[in-house]
This record gives C-alpha cells, structure tokens and sequence, in this order.
C-alpha cells in the first residue's frame, strides 16, 4: 500500500470520530472490555501504544470487537510495524516517521499516520506521499496557533494533533479546517481502567465523541 493509498485510509479512520483514545493497557484481560466501552461511548477507531508487553495482546483481544478500528501506536522500527500488522492492527501511528518505519508499513500493507510537529517534517512526508498526519507533541509545539500557521502554507495537509489534547482544549483544534480529529488519553484514564470502572470509561467517551468539528 504506497502513502497515498495509507494517507486515504487513515482519512476515512480519522473522519469516524473527533477523538481518537490513546490507549496504555497493562492487563490484557482489560482490552477487550475497554474497547467495547469506548466504542459504546461512540469512539470506534482506537490507538493502542505499544508502550506495554501487554500492547499486542491487547490489539489481539481487540482487533474483532464489533464496530471497532484498532491500531497501533508509539510504531518505533520495523519490528513494531510487522508484531502490530500480525497481531491484527488495522493502522498504524508513530510519533515521528524514518524512511525505515515508512517502507515497512509500505511492506506490511498498514497504513501510517505518522508524527510531524515542524513545517520541515510536515514538507518531508508530503514528499513522501503522505497528506494526513499526526501533529504530536501537539500542546508542547505550541498548539491550535501552532497547527493554524502550519495549515496557512500547506492548507491540503489534515492533521490529528495529540500529545496533551484534553477536553478543554480539544475544541480549539478541532475548530480548525486542517484538523480532522484529535488523540487523546484522557477518555481512558489508567485508574478507571484498572478498576474496570467500564461505565465511566463509556461516560467520558459520549462527552468526547460530541465534540464539535
Ligand atoms: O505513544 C505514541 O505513539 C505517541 O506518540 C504519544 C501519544 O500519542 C501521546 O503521548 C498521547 O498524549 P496524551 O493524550 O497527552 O497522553
């Protein structure tokens, strides 16, 4: 799959919803139940960091709950691309991207929504093919403003700005037209989901898929 056809892929998976949870699961036993709350709270498409061993189990767990979207994210080297495409990821998301990572997710037939936060990187993969990506770390590089003066040379990239995106602050990005949706993990808070508090998982979800864009 070249850029291009990765780049209209993760379009589709980015116009499902205005948030994109950003998931760190320890217990794999939790994936399965967290995927189903989110999608219940109306968030299908759901990024799984491969920041824990527990990450591809999890993916596994997930990967056929109904009406659910799962990839990958923190994607660092070829390895992860090939362990999240075989675990049943559907796209992927890295932090930044390297000619490496892009020619295995190329290879491995997973679309990347790969990280830019300069106007050089953002040019780099636009060379590349790619047209959508993630604007990561978004609020630390400086935020809607940030992303709003990206947008006014290069209007036909749309992003997904993630890295300390929250309720508050959401609708600033969400309000501009090269953002089509935003990452967060505020929608699966580490504590709720270690106590399979499910019902607010799910409550936080409504509120962030009723989000304006
Ligand atoms: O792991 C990855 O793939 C990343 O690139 C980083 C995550 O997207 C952000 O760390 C989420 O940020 P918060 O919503 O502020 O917790």
């Amino acid at each position: 799959m070249d850029p291009q056809a990765q780049s209209a892929a993760t379009r589709d998976i980015a116009a499902l919803a205005p948030i994109i949870p950003v998931l760190v699961i320890d217990e794999a036993d939790k994936a399965r139940p967290l995927a189903e709350a989110l999608v219940a709270g109306g968030l299908p498409a759901l990024e799984v960091t491969l920041r824990t061993p527990a990450a591809l189990e999890a993916i596994r767990a997930m990967a056929d709950v109904p009406g659910g979207v799962v990839g990958a994210g923190t994607l660092l080297s070829p390895d992860d691309v090939r362990a999240a495409k075989e675990a049943g990821a559907t796209f992927g998301v890295s932090p930044g991207a390297t000619d490496r990572l892009i020619e295995a997710c190329i290879d491995a037939d997973l679309p990347l929504l790969p990280g830019a936060a300069t106007a050089s990187e953002v040019m780099a993969l636009v060379e590349r093919g790619y047209d959508m990506l993630k604007f990561f770390p978004a609020e630390a590089v400086g935020g809607a403003p940030a992303l709003k003066a990206i947008g006014a040379p290069l209007p036909k990239v749309a992003f997904c700005p993630t890295g300390g995106v929250t309720m508050d602050n959401a609708p600033s990005y969400l309000a501009l037209p090269n953002v089509l949706c935003a990452g967060g993990s505020w929608v699966a808070p580490r504590a709720a989901v270690a106590a399979a508090d499910w019902a607010r998982v799910t409550q936080l979800a409504r509120e962030a898929a009723a989000l304006e864009r």
